[in-house]
Parts: C-alpha cells; sequence; structure tokens
C-alpha cells in the first residue's frame, strides 16, 4: 500500500488509522519516535504510521513558554503521572516520574537542557559491544539534530570565555532543533556570575566548549528555546509539524498501543516477525489493528517500551507465565538495567535591599509581571524566554577536600564484591569505575536558579521576598533497578522500581556534594546577598544531617534508560546494535530504554542522537527491504 488516497497528517479516529496498512509504524510520538516518523517518511516510498496516547497541543503555553519550566509535571492534560514504588533508601518515599502524554512525549516537558555527555562515555557503550555507537560514531548525529544559534558575546565575562559556541562543524548544520543560549535577552540576573565567582574560588572551572567531547566544568549549557519565537523547540514542531504534509506519513493521537502482533505468534524460540500494532484508549472497550508491512519501531520510552513487550509476550518466561501471558521470546532482561539519576534541591531567602532583581520580580510585582509578559509576547525576549541558564558538571577530583576519591572507591569495592552483579553490570561497572578514578567524566551536577519555588520544599515562599535555588545532581549513581508489569492490563501504569539505595556510594556523594554546595552560598562574593538558608535549614551541617536531607528531598531527575538495553545477548541485551530485539526480525526499539549506560548529562540530546543514527540505519538495513518476502515465507 502506498501513498494514494491516503488520509495523511494528525488523525483521531482510531479506526480511520486501521483500515490502512503501513510500511513502519512507530509506536509512540515521543522524542525519539518523532525522529524516527520524519527521517523514514523522507522517502515516499514509504507509508509510515505514528500511534500516540497523547494528543497535538501546539498551542499549550506551558509546552511553549521557557519559563513556565516544571509547571506541566503532574498536570494530568501532559503527564502520564507514573511513580516508584516506596524506595527503602528514601524513608520509603515514592518518587513522581513525569513523562509526556502528549504529541513530542516528554521532550515537551524539559527544562531545556540541551547537552552531551563526554567522549569515554559513549565509548563505553562501544565497548559493551555496540560497534559504532561510540562518540566519534555519534557525533554527527548530535549535529544533525540541532541548528545552533550562538550565545551573546561578552555574557558573564570572565567566568564563561566564550559563551555558547559549539563548534564549527556544529553551526554549519541546519537540524531541525532551533538551539540557543541563555543570554542577555533572556535577562539572566548578575547573580549568577557572582554564584560562579564564589563556586570557582572553591575549585570549579569553566568550560567554554562543553559539548565537543568533554563536558567537565561550569558551562553556558544549550537550550531547546527557539529565539525566533520564543518558544520551545522539541521533537513536535521540529521534526513533524513541518513535515505533516507529506502523504504518507499519518499520526494517530490519542491512542495508547496494547500489543504487538506477530505473524507467527505460535512457539518460542523462532525469528519473530511483527505484522501489526493492537492499540485502543482507556475509555473505549474497542480494540483495533494496524497492520504493518516492513517494521515496527518502539519509541513509547523507557518505562512504557518494555511493558508493551512484556504485554505482547516478550520478557522474563517466570513473570510472564505468572501473569497468564504466553510467552513468545524469553528474554528475562526486558525490564531490567533501569538507570536513572536523582536530583536535590536547596533554596536560599535572600536580605530585603537587593542590586539586582531574581526571577522572584514575576512572582512579586505585578507590573513587572505585566511587563515581562508583554515584553516576552511583542520581542520573545525577557524573564518568560528565560530557563535554567548555567550548568556545572564535575568529575569528584577538583574537589579533594569533599571527595576522597581513593576511600570510596574502597568501600564501593568492598559492596560490589559482596554483591550478586548481573553480566552486563559488571562489564557497566568497569568503565563506570576506571571513569570514577580517571576523572574523566562528569560524576555531579549542579545548577544555580535565582529565583524560589524551583524546590520541592515544605517552606511556603514569602511574599515579596527573593530567593536563590541551588539544584545538585547524582550522575553517577552505582545503583540500578527495573521495570515490569504486574497485570495484564495494558493502561494500568507499570511498576517502576529504580533501587536508588542501592550503593552507600551514591549516598555519600550526594550528602557530600549537597554540603558542600551550602559552603558555596557561603562564600563570597555569593554570600553577601543570603539572609539564610531556606530549605534544608541552617541547622542542616553534618554530613549526617545531609544525608537525611538526601533521601528525604531528592526527586529523581527524570532520566530513566537502559530498561531494553542494546548489548550483546550472552551479556544480557534486550536489542542488538542495530536495535532490533533479539530473537525478531523486524521489531527495534528506538528510545531511551535503548541507551545501555546512563549518561552523566540531561539525556534528550543523546535520545535525539541515537534517534537520527537509529533512522539511517533503519533505512540502510537491507532486512527490512526483504521482510515482505519473509512474512510471505512463512
Ligand atoms: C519533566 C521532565 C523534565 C526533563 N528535563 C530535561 C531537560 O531539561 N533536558 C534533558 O535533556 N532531558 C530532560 N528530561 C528527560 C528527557 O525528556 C527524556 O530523556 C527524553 O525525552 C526521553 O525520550 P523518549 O523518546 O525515550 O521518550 P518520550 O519522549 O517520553 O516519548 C515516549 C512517547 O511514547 C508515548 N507512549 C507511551 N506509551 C505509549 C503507548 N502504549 N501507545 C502509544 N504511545 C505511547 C508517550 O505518550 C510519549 O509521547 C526531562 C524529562 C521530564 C519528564
Amino acid at each position: 500500500g502506498k501513498a494514494g488516497n491516503r488520509p495523511f497528517g494528525i488523525i483521531t479516529d482510531h479506526a480511520t488509522f486501521a483500515s490502512y496498512e503501513y510500511d513502519y509504524i512507530v509506536v509512540g510520538g515521543g522524542t525519539a519516535g518523532l525522529v524516527v516518523a520524519n527521517r523514514l517518511s523522507a522517502n515516499p516510498a514509504y507509508t509510515v504510521g505514528v500511534i500516540e496516547a497523547g494528543l497535538h497541543l501546539p498551542d499549550e503555553p506551558l509546552i511553549n513558554i521557557p519559563f513556565l519550566f516544571g509547571q506541566s509535571v503532574s498536570d494530568p492534560k501532559l503527564d502520564w503521572l507514573l511513580a516508584t514504588t516506596p524506595q527503602p533508601g528514601l524513608h520509603n518515599r515514592s518518587l513522581i516520574q513525569p513523562r509526556g502524554k502528549v504529541l513530542g512525549g516528554s521532550s515537551a516537558l524539559t527544562y531545556h537542557n540541551h547537552n552531551r555527555g563526554s567522549a569515554p562515555e559513549y565509548d563505553a557503550w562501544a565497548a559493551l559491544g555496540n560497534p559504532g555507537w561510540d562518540w566519534a560514531g555519534m557525533y554527527p548525529y548530535f549535529t544533525k539534530a540541532d541548528t545552533v544559534t550562538p550565545g551573546d558575546p561578552g555574557f558573564l565575562p570572565g567566568i564563561i570565555s566564550r559563551p555558547g559556541i559549539f563548534n564549527a562543524e556544529d553551526g554549519a548544520r541546519q537540524g531541525p532543533l532551533q538551539i540557543s543560549y541563555n543570554g542577555n535577552v533572556s535577562f539572566i540576573t548578575p547573580y549568577v556570575g557572582l554564584f560562579h565567582e564564589s563556586f570557582t574560588s572553591l575549585g570549579a572551572y569553566s568550560n567554554p566548549d562543553p559539548d565537543g567531547g568533554n563536558a567537565t566544568g561550569i558551562t553556558l549549557t544549550a537550550r531547546t528555546v527557539n529565539l525566533e519565537t520564543g518558544n520551545r523547540t522539541y521533537a513536535t514542531n521540529g521534526y513533524i509539524e513541518p513535515v505533516l504534509n507529506r502523504q504518507n506519513l499519518l499520526v494517530l493521537t490519542g491512542a495508547e498501543a496494547t500489543k504487538i502482533l506477530f505473524a507467527n505468534s505460535t512457539g518460542t524460540n523462532t525469528t519473530l516477525v511483527a505484522n501489526g500494532i493492537k492499540y485502543g484508549n482507556p475509555n473505549d472497550t474497542r480494540q483495533y489493528t494496524a497492520k504493518v508491512n516492513r517494521e515496527v519501531i518502539l519509541s513509547a520510552g523507557a518505562f512504557k517500551t518494555p511493558q508493551l513487550l512484556e504485554l505482547s509476550g516478550i520478557g522474563n518466561q517466570t513473570l510472564l507465565e505468572s501473569l497468564g501471558i504466553e510467552t513468545l521470546l524469553d528474554i528475562p532482561e526486558v525490564g531490567e538495567n533501569l538507570q536513572d539519576h536523582l536530583e536535590f534541591n536547596m533554596d536560599y531567602l535572600l536580605k530585603e535591599d537587593l542590586p539586582y532583581d531574581t526571577w522572584d520580580i514575576i512572582r512579586n510585582n505585578a507590573t513587572r509581571q505585566a511587563q515581562a509578559w508583554l515584553q516576552y509576547v511583542n520581542k520573545h525576549t525577557g524573564i518568560y524566554s528565560a530557563s535554567p541558564a548555567t550548568l556545572a558538571f564535575f568529575p569528584l577530583q577538583p574537589f579533594p577536600e569533599e571527595f576522597n576519591v581513593t576511600s570510596l572507591v574502597d568501600t564501593l569495592d568492598k559492596e560490589i564484591a559482596a554483591a550478586t552483579l548481573t553480566p552486563i553490570r559488571k562489564k557497566q561497572f568497569e568503565s563506570q569505575r576506571q571513569q570514577l578514578l580517571d576523572g574523566s567524566v562528569t560524576q555531579v551536577e549542579l545548577a544555580f536558579v535565582p529565583k524560589g519555588g524551583v524546590a520541592h520544599s515544605n517552606e511556603p515562599l514569602l511574599e515579596g521576598r527573593s530567593y536563590f535555588t541551588v539544584v545538585t545532581f547524582l550522575y553517577r549513581p552505582w545503583s540500578s533497578g527495573n521495570v515490569h508489569i504486574n497485570t495484564t492490563d495494558p493502561f494500568a501504569a507499570p511498576l517502576i522500581d529504580p533501587r536508588y539505595n542501592e550503593f552507600t556510594f551514591d549516598w555519600e556523594v550526594a550528602a557530600r556534594w549537597n554540603q558542600f554546595s551550602r559552603k558555596i552560598m557561603e562564600t563570597e562574593p555569593i554570600s553577601q546577598f543570603i539572609e539564610r538558608p531556606n530549605q534544608p535549614g541552617a541547622n542542616t551541617t553534618s554530613l549526617e544531617d545531609w544525608d537525611d536531607f538526601s533521601r528525604e528531598w531528592c526527586i529523581s531527575v527524570w532520566h530513566p534508560v537502559g530498561s531494553t538495553s542494546m548489548a550483546p545477548r550472552e551479556i544480557g541485551g534486550v536489542l542488538d546494535p542495530k536495535l532490533v530485539v533479539y530473537g525478531t526480525s523486524n521489531l527495534r526499539v528506538v528510545d531511551a530504554g535503548a541507551m545501555p549506560i546512563n549518561v552523566a548529562a540531561h539525556t534528550a540530546a543523546t535520545v535525539y542522537a541515537m534517534a537520527e543514527k537509529a533512522s539511517d540505519i533503519i533505512l540502510s538495513d537491507r532486512r527490512a527491504h526483504s521482510l515482505t518476502a519473509a512474512i510471505k515465507k512463512l
């Protein structure tokens, strides 16, 4: 069925979508899925269908306006509202795990940080047994996704020497994402520079080229804001809206895939050939089926893709049997190897007579708020165009007073020796240990935000007062867990257990890094503006206090990856290096779940690059072209 009188663009009618066949069906129109849908449908010879659970919401302010970052979280219109199981290491708290349930997926919800990991991190993916996925293999795809507008020259002088400049090769590309930098137009307060002065006096250094293979240092971080429109740039307006006039592309929104169908769905241990997707939605008892001629690409994200595999009979046989699901492929690692990052928000109440405004002016002064809004609407600049501006990524070595790496590793080695590790984790740990010792990659991050109300705090914000928020991140935790179904109801949430508490290392590094962030705030020049720490209060001082705070108040950074890892079958991979699910001929996974080792970075840029690379792989994979024949042979 080639394009002819087919409907195209975006539809919500389930039956119409089911009445056509597709060469490729992409399940999940999120960050990765829309990249793949765009690249595959560029060839008019292929018909491409996308099944997305959320709706197309191009005019949604919570998505579009940069300064509203974070406000879409927990909004049922945009968020799947997932959560972890109670975590013993976090005082038994369960953490929210927001995911975008909207066309564009989680790329519609991000806080706009757009950065890459360091070269050794991707090299470690390749060393795991994934040829081509090293830094050199990923680099062209990072740049393929982006068009970069450099930052303001002279912005934050002395701290960031070469602001916002990707190297020339990056700048030459014309990718779909309109990437920019915070700068003078987005009203970054002078406090940001002063904070970095305090931080630098305690061992930090700046990095003018964080996306060139060494991500560490204080950086002016690229962000997903289109300076021309003032709006978020994301998978929807970058990758899918511009190609909705392609007559071979049909996007179904408001529909949830419930099962992958196979041409040969009986018996185990044959090579499975996917030939369709079942879908429906929780408000409708009907189920629909769309037929596929070439390939199914799962891009439902690190939680929902493993769920869909398990619902379809691909997973741990024992689990599947316990739920009465027939096992088509016994791959116990589906849903395992789940890795995530943690973050810690701390805020500080400022003195009343301040030399400069903070972003709190929006909350405190109705006139200034109205002015800022007009400025945004008319010029696309000002506070409403701002998002967290500069980030700092560090190994532990620059801070020897806080981190004794040798003793941390000693403790870690003992715990690892006592733990039962799967083969894939053993391999991961080799590179992770090496990178920890040689200081070549980020272990921790720190962000300074010139406003209150970022922290998930129990202290209400005082009217008329200003705040700083310091956000720290644990980017190389050793703990990992899993996500699995516990019911055959396809519309139920999966059980997410990241096991954040597994190794002492994670908690000690978090407590020490958080304690250190207090020291920065007590150091000139940033200290002169602070009246008192708000959350946690001034009585949080000892390492034990900081440990307690960290467990009680941490949240996830919402960077789950690894649940369908790309790695050799023998060590427990789910996907081969072409992202094909082992034991199938034409079922791929292209989303964050494919990352075999989490990157010490915000994850979206890596997901875009993976999806760009995956698209090339799919298009050049001969296997795809012989599939119809393969199905006919069955
Ligand atoms: C609140 C928040 C803030 C973040 N901030 C940042 C940031 O500042 N910088 C950064 O780099 N990263 C950030 N991240 C992480 C980043 O967004 C993700 O790593 C990335 O977007 C994941 O891409 P994905 O393609 O794997 O999944 P998603 O983009 O989540 O796409 C999955 C898609 O599949 C759909 N779907 C799921 N199940 C089904 C089904 N059964 N049928 C049909 N459709 C389905 C979903 O609705 C969704 O559209 C943030 C994440 C969140 C949640």
